[in-house]
């Protein structure tokens, strides 16, 4: 009985203490230039849980507490578009079990986000599923519909959810968009430029603004087909060996830190 109060009153201090100090943090980070776009390759969701013993399915849904904790911080920094990599194409490779557990989730989590109240309502972000969304299941493809429904109408951020999402699909749809449109035009010759490919590219057709940071973590130094098209003129791109679901302000800070570092040294 002694204990527990103990531990309660020690838990609230704590909680008090880690909100004091991640509200001065975040004045400081507000001080600097904040990018209006930030991108997050999710990694390391199976090592967090193999390393506490864990079934692989409790790391991917630490890795969207993780998801959350990040999407609250941006959205407390002002920044306007997040996308993350919910789930490449590549991972329909996985085992069945394994699929299903990550479809399961995005359902229940999808609904739980886009509620009244909760994150996205709370700070008016809209959600952006992007990617071959036909290859979902029927059910998750009806909550994506409803999720994006609800938030259809927030006009102050917007989170990218990519899934099922690879950029050289994304790459390639754009282009034969483009070449469809010209070939309407009538004219022997078709001639596609760098911007008639821009405005088919998914994250430019929800009117997301240009790639500033692209955050891997996991310590696994490869872009693994996310976002290359958006990521190769003058994002930054920055690695840290946090696992996904560990990741939080005191990873996420020397990396603003750094942007803005460089922002200011070019300025
Ligand atoms: C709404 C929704 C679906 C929320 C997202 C949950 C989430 C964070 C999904 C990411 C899934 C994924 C393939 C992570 C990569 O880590 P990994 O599994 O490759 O881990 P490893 O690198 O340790 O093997």
């Amino acid at each position: 009985m002694i204990r527990s109060f103990i531990y309660r009153a020690l838990s609230w201090v704590q909680n008090k203490v880690s909100k004091k100090l991640q509200n001065a943090l975040l004045k400081v980070l507000a001080s600097g230039p904040i990018p209006q776009h930030v991108a997050f390759v999710m990694d390391g969701n199976r090592r967090y849980a193999r390393r506490r013993h864990q079934a692989v399915f409790q790391g991917h849904a630490q890795g969207f507490e993780a998801l959350r904790r990040v999407l609250e911080i941006c959205m407390r920094l002002n920044v306007r578009c997040v996308t993350v990599y919910a789930f490449a194409i590549e991972n329909f490779k996985r085992s069945p079990e394994e699929v299903d557990a990550l479809m399961e989730l995005a359902e229940e989590k999808l609904a739980e986000i886009s509620r009244h109240g909760d994150l996205l309502d709370q700070y008016g972000v809209r959600l952006n599923v992007l990617g071959k969304k036909e290859l979902l299941p029927a059910s998750v493809q009806a909550a994506v519909r409803k999720a994006e429904e609800m938030t259809a109408k927030n006009n102050k951020a917007m989170l990218n959810l990519c899934m099922p999402y690879a950029s050289r699909d994304d790459m390639t749809s754009a282009i034969e968009a483009s070449v469809r449109e010209a070939l309407q035009e009538d004219s022997d010759v078709i001639t596609i430029t760098e911007e008639d490919v821009e405005v088919h590219i998914m994250t430019s057709v929800v009117g997301s603004p240009p790639l500033d940071i692209l955050v891997r973590t996991s310590g696994v130094k490869r872009l693994s087909d996310f976002l290359l098209w958006q990521g190769c003129e003058d994002t930054q791109i920055q690695f840290t060996s946090v696992y996904w679901p560990d990741f939080g302000l005191l990873d996420f800070m020397p990396l603003l830190l750094d942007y803005q570092r460089k922002i200011w040294s070019s300025a």
